[in-house]
């Protein structure tokens, strides 16, 4: 008998590299020959110290950064195989936020999370209007549809990020650093939409952060990246062994008696 095929995971990136030039003509390996699997339906934190390779390794999964080498899938298609079209159509499953919002300016916020079912086409405007609403609604804003960006709070703005990532009903959410320009009690509120979005949607969340209590209060995994590497990966609330690298620990500890959050935060520091 043979063996069923093995489902793919989600999101897996294959021994994936990306190495950047620098101005000086140099060069810098910011991913190096990292693999890294994702099961649908999770919530995946990457920490690391700045310029670890984070946000790098979180844009090669929608492939805003193409790897110089290694494979990228994702819901079982890979990506680093299709053309411009099919790429482009690909990503409609892969929604992302980013820390300053990247809202159009100029657009109300109807016409923002509209922005990309229009250019991908196939709605009708009557589909946009109700989609738009829905997403609204479900990120808690639907008074705000008139508004323009500038009359809006940084959680309003990314809460519209939000919904124009969940206009094209993805399955994945790519999140860089999206509490960072945010205070603790709006980061706060966001992380249970964010919660919300994967619970009822079953939308799988990756996340890029800098702040260890995003980790333990959203993430249900993380990966700790250390020069371009994933220098390990377990699950938050697993107790069971020690991680090896300081920040994992650190994150463990966080984890398990949340009044250490002031000596953390000391700690975390060390790592910005
Ligand atoms: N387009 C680029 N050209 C040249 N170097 C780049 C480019 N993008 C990123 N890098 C470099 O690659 C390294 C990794 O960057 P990346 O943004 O992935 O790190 P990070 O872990 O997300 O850090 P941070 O938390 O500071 O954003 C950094 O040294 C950065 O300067």
């Amino acid at each position: 008998m043979t063996a069923p095929p093995q489902e793919l995971p989600l999101i897996r990136l294959d021994n994936v590299s990306k190495r950047f030039k620098l101005p000086d003509g140099r060069h810098f390996d910011a991913v190096q020959a990292t693999s890294l699997d994702i099961p649908r339906g999770d919530v995946f934190g990457l920490v690391g110290k700045s310029g670890a390779g984070k946000s790098t390794l979180l844009r090669l999964v929608n492939l805003l950064e193409r790897p110089d080498q290694g494979r990228v899938f994702v819901a079982g298609r890979e990506l680093t195989a299709l053309g411009k079209r099919e790429l482009r159509e690909a990503r409609q499953n892969i929604g992302m936020i980013f820390q300053q919002f990247n809202l159009l300016q100029n657009a109300s916020v109807f016409d923002n999370v509209a922005f990309p079912l229009r250019i991908h086409g196939g709605d009708t405007a009557a589909q946009i209007d109700a989609r738009v609403r829905e997403c609204l609604q479900l990120v808690g804003i639907a008074d705000k549809l008139h508004s323009h960006p500038a009359q809006l709070s940084g959680g309003q703005k990314q809460r519209v990020a939000i919904a124009r990532a969940l206009a094209p009903q993805p399955d994945v959410l790519l999140c860089d650093e999206p509490t960072s320009a945010l205070d603790a009690e709006t980061t706060e509120s966001l992380l249970a939409t964010l919660r919300d979005i994967n619970a009822k949607l079953g939308v799988t969340i990756v996340i890029v952060t800098h702040e260890l209590p995003v980790v333990t209060s959203l993430c249900r995994h993380v990966a700790v990246v250390e020069e371009g590497r994933i220098a390990e990966r377990f699950a938050v609330d697993d107790t069971s062994r020690l991680p090896i690298t300081r920040l994992g620990r650190d994150l463990v500890r966080l984890r398990a008696s949340p009044e250490t959050r002031n000596d953390l935060d000391r700690l975390e520091a060390a790592y910005a």
